[in-house]
């Protein structure tokens, strides 16, 4: 082995324990197509441990596919994905299991199975990963996960199709937190919500994610979203993730699709909003009055 070799496989390993330690995602140089359609080629990726990241482009750039691929839906063509710093590309689904239950996933939809009660969808993960655990502990386990997503206790046994569309975004958010994630993969959350649904919603999520210490994977079209609760913000753009950072960051950045996106009239009215909700909580301390010591 010649002093490059050693030098490289050094930095290699130094590489890999720096990612293990502050990175949960990490990707590599991943490349999906689809038949003559190529998707994603040479994408990079890192989401930090305790973090929400946004992940935005636009329609078809392939953010579902980038979630599949890291949860093992998808077999990447190639590239190298961690998480918590175990390789997933080419394992079994024996060797994923001690991974794939530190994390939680909402599907776009929240796609519940419609023939189980609320509770019973919450209980699916627990009952596949953890058998043994009986039908009270069961019980109790899901019924404390629908009060932690906001759901009444009376949610519990009602059917997907008695729940308005919020309803069902959280049920299936509680199904996400059933295993006690660190990891929590959510695609579209507020999709068809409305605006007060939405941002109660996002409040959720960031009151989960700061409680809980969880790291967030977050797919969104949501302006209001990617400015209120994420940390950075991934974007999907030209098969790769052209750019990532705070929302400042991307702004300093001249990628036309970031631009239009940051700066057109949704983004500029996101940003506004944001101010003035900045501003109102800055009056509101200043009017406060103080405890009296001096
Ligand atoms: N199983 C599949 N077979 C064939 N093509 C697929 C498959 N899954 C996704 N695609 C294609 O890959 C592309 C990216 O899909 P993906 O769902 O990841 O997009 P997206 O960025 O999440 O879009 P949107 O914002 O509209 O949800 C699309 O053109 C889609 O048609």
């Amino acid at each position: 082995m010649s002093e490059q070799d050693i030098a490289q496989a050094e930095e290699r390993r130094i590489d890999e324990a720096v990612q293990t330690a502050d990175i949960a995602i990490s990707v590599r140089g991943l490349r999906n197509s689809f038949g003559d359609q190529l998707i994603h080629d040479g994408l990079d990726l890192d989401v930090r441990k305790g973090e929400i990241l946004g992940v935005v482009g636009g329609s078809g750039t392939g953010k579902s596919v980038l979630m599949r691929s890291i949860i093992g839906l998808q077999t990447p063509d190639e590239g190298e994905i961690h998480v918590f710093g175990e390789s997933m590309v080419g394992r079994s689904d024996d060797e994923a299991l001690a991974i794939r239950k530190r994390w939680g996933v909402l599907f776009q939809g929240g796609a519940l199975f419609s023939t189980l009660t609320v509770a019973e969808n919450v209980e699916v993960p627990i009952r596949e990963y953890y058998p043994n655990i009986g039908p009270q502990l069961r019980d109790e386990i899901a019924a404390y996960k629908i009060r932690m997503t906001g759901l009444p206790t009376e949610a519990g046994p009602k059917y997907p199709s008695e729940l308005s569309g919020g309803m069902k975004k959280r049920a299936g958010l509680a199904r996400a937190l059933a295993l006690d994630p660190d990891l929590l993969f959510l695609d579209e959350p507020t999709a068809g919500l409305d605006p007060i649904g939405a941002a109660a919603f996002d409040d959720q999520t960031r009151k989960l994610q700061q409680t809980l210490g969880l790291t967030v994977f977050l797919i969104t079209h949501d302006l209001d979203t990617l400015y209120s609760i994420c940390d950075r913000v991934a974007v999907l753009a030209d098969k790769k993730v052209t750019a990532v950072g705070t929302i400042d960051e991307l702004l300093a950045t001249d990628h036309p699709w970031i631009q239009e996106y940051f700066n057109g009239p949704r983004g500029r009215a996101a940003t506004a909003a944001v101010s003035r909700h900045k501003d109102r909580e800055q009056t509101q301390a200043a009017q406060r009055p103080s405890d009296g010591r001096r």
